[in-house]
């Protein structure tokens, strides 16, 4: 029997065969339960073992205030991740989803206290809107807790369609975003 030749892979984001383009994605990690900042550990750990995943940077860790989320729910810690990745975007979702699951992120109502988030907030200048996906994020760009810790790692940071980094944090309210100088995510 001759052997077929290696197929192209087509791929469902760039709908080129063969390679996909390496994208720089910025993600925002929060916890209120539990041991927070473990968790946030986890999470960059977790995206580090990740093949097609290559972590570039860390923020500090950030103490938030919790914003749009039921009366009585605690402070968060937040941090951004910067990474390279080959992954299509739909991949990296669910593999962002199985980190928050490894942590035990029960599904309940939105807003709800959460040991684990894992958002996507820009992955290079892919634009998603479908059932699963929105890319950008669409509430990153009014957010203190994805802001000041993504300029922090990436003073030329943007969103797509909504602007630069470093003029968007001036438009948010920053008093209860407070960097944890004694808290460290370790690479
Ligand atoms: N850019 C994105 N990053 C992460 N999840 C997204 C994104 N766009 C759409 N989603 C979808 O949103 C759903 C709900 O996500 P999640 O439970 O994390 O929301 P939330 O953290 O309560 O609120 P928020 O979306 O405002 O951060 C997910 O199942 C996911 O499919
Ligand atoms: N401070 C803070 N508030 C939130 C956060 C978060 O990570 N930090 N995440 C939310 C839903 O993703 C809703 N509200």
């Amino acid at each position: 029997m001759t052997e077929s030749p290696t197929p192209y892979v087509l791929d469902a984001d760039t709908m080129t065969g063969g390679m996909r383009p390496i994208r720089q994605a910025v993600i925002s990690i929060g916890s209120n339960l539990g041991d927070r900042l473990n968790r946030l550990q986890g999470a960059v750990s977790a995206l580090e073992d990740t093949p097609e995943v290559q972590v570039v940077s860390v923020s500090s860790v950030y103490e938030t205030q919790p914003v749009g989320a039921p009366e009585g729910s605690g402070p968060f810690l937040n941090a951004v991740v910067l990474i390279d990745t080959t992954l299509t975007v739909h991949t990296l979702l669910d593999r962002a989803h199985a980190i928050e699951d490894a942590f035990g992120r029960e599904r309940s109502e939105p807003g709800a206290p959460r040991t684990l988030d894992v958002d996507l907030v820009v992955v290079g200048d892919r634009v998603a809107d479908d059932e699963t996906l929105t890319l950008p994020h669409p509430r990153a760009h009014e957010r203190a807790f994805v802001l000041l810790p993504w300029l922090e790692i990436d003073p030329e940071g943007e969103i797509p369609g909504q602007g630069f980094v470093a003029d968007l944090v001036g438009d948010v309210d920053t008093t209860g975003v407070v960097r944890r100088e004694d808290l460290e995510i370790l690479l």
